[in-house]
């Protein structure tokens, strides 16, 4: 059996991380992807740190495609990319709205190219609304939706989060967006056009958050919340080597057990009382501060309590765990640069028809004369096309 989504063709107008993450899943299960870059190639490809020519930041998120050059500003790539659009089954990019329509490249202009086509506009804001025409990078959308705000300890600043949760939530709702839109496609015979906005996507994934606004009827507050830091049994406490511990006890057996182990019986029937958090979690605070982090791993190794370390990422490299699921993938001495090029594995595992790992990544344009050649054009008009630096 193939691959998921193998015959399933993909043109890629993505740029630096959230479009091109989108697509490399597509493509890790089967898809071909073909990257169209400007010229200069994806921004992507040069932003720090540098592994050889390029940046690692291009590698983690554009495996497994093909890359053309075209630049969209002159005329005659219109008809190159409407042939690319005549070949494909979605387009997905993430320019700021209003680009592409500038281009001549909105939705309504390439549907009578390909009825079948899906259109996916992954932007920070979405395709209306007051400010969808601002530029938005990740730090924005998490303000915006509420998040930085709720993100710290109750006497910090907002704080970020290793993840870039705009962009790569956008990421996974386009994905999805594609893969409802094909499925529909089977019936309708037509494709759709997508318009995904990382503000909503976000927003929509505060469900526990609103709640706790609508259940206590006030505000969430930085830090003080059930699940951000308000609670003792759902907290980081640090050792004494000056590393953590994460407790997310919320069942009260877990609770049990782990008051029990540290002897402090006296916290099991007040879990859930606000007024008692702050003593508990001072008191939890001295205990913890006993011992190392792995001498706490240890005494609780057969204990059934949702306790875990703080891990960095070389320890979670490392991790039995990890290891078992082949999620970090490092490629030593990658292009003979000296550095370990570090990848993510592949997160859905199918019984029938798993994805495929390919550590081939393209050079700047490296596709564009095969590609030409597939559309048709003569090697004469390629030459011309490079001569007027289109491609
Ligand atoms: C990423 C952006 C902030 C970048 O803003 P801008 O640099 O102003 O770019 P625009 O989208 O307006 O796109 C216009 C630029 O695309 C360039 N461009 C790109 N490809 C081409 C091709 N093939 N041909 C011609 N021109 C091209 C072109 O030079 C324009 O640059 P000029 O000629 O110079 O105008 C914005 O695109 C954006 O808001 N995108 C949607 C949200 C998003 O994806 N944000 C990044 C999240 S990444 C992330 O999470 C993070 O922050 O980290």
């Amino acid at each position: 059996m193939g691959l998921p989504l193998e015959g399933i063709k993909i043109l890629d107008l993505s740029m630096v991380l959230p479009g091109p993450f989108c697509t490399q899943l597509l493509a890790d299960y089967g898809a071909e992807v073909i990257k169209v870059e400007n010229r200069g190639g994806d921004r992507g490809r040069w932003m720090q740190p540098f592994i050889k020519e390029q940046s690692a930041r291009f590698y983690v998120v554009n495996r497994n495609k093909k890359s053309i050059t075209l630049d969209l500003r002159k005329l005659a790539s219109k008809d190159i990319l409407r042939r690319l659009v005549a070949y494909s089954d979605v387009l997905v990019h993430n320019y700021r709205p209003g680009m592409m329509e500038k281009l001549g490249l909105a939705y309504e202009d390439l549907r009578p190219v390909n009825e079948r086509l899906i259109y996916c506009a992954l932007s920070g804001y979405g395709g209306t609304g007051p400010i969808n025409k601002n530029a938005a990078h990740d730090i924005n959308i998490v303000s915006l939706a509420g998040i930085a705000d709720l993100t710290g300890t109750s006497n910090s600043i907002p704080a970020l989060s290793a993840v870039q949760l705009g962009g790569m939530s956008g990421a996974l709702y386009a994905a999805i967006a594609i893969l409802m839109a094909l499925y529909q496609r089977q019936n309708t015979g037509r494709g759709q056009y997508c318009d995904i906005s990382m503000l909503d996507g976000l927003i929509s994934l505060l469900p526990y958050t609103l709640a706790d606004w609508s259940g206590w009827g006030t505000l969430p507050k930085r830090g003080a919340g059930f699940l951000t830091g308000g609670f003792a049994c759902y907290q980081v406490y640090e050792t004494s080597d000056h590393r953590y511990l994460s407790l997310g006890a919320i069942e009260g057996k877990f609770w049990r057990e782990f008051c029990q182990r540290i002897n402090k019986p006296q916290y099991i029937p007040i879990q859930l009382e606000p007024a008692y958090q702050e003593e508990m979690i001072n008191g939890i605070r001295e205990v913890m501060k006993s011992k190392t982090q792995a001498e706490w791993i240890q005494i609780f190794a057969d204990a059934d309590i949702c306790l875990t370390p703080v891990l960095n990422l070389d320890e979670v490299s490392k991790h039995p765990q990890v290891l078992n699921r082949e999620m970090i993938i490092k490629l030593p001495d990658f292009e003979d640069s000296g550095k370990d090029m570090v990848l993510a594995g592949l997160p859905i595992k199918f019984s029938d028809t798993p994805g495929e790992f390919k550590s081939i990544f393209p050079k700047i344009g490296e596709h564009t004369n095969e590609i030409l050649a597939h559309l048709g054009y003569s090697s004469e008009e390629i030459e011309l096309f490079r001569k007027e630096q289109i491609i």
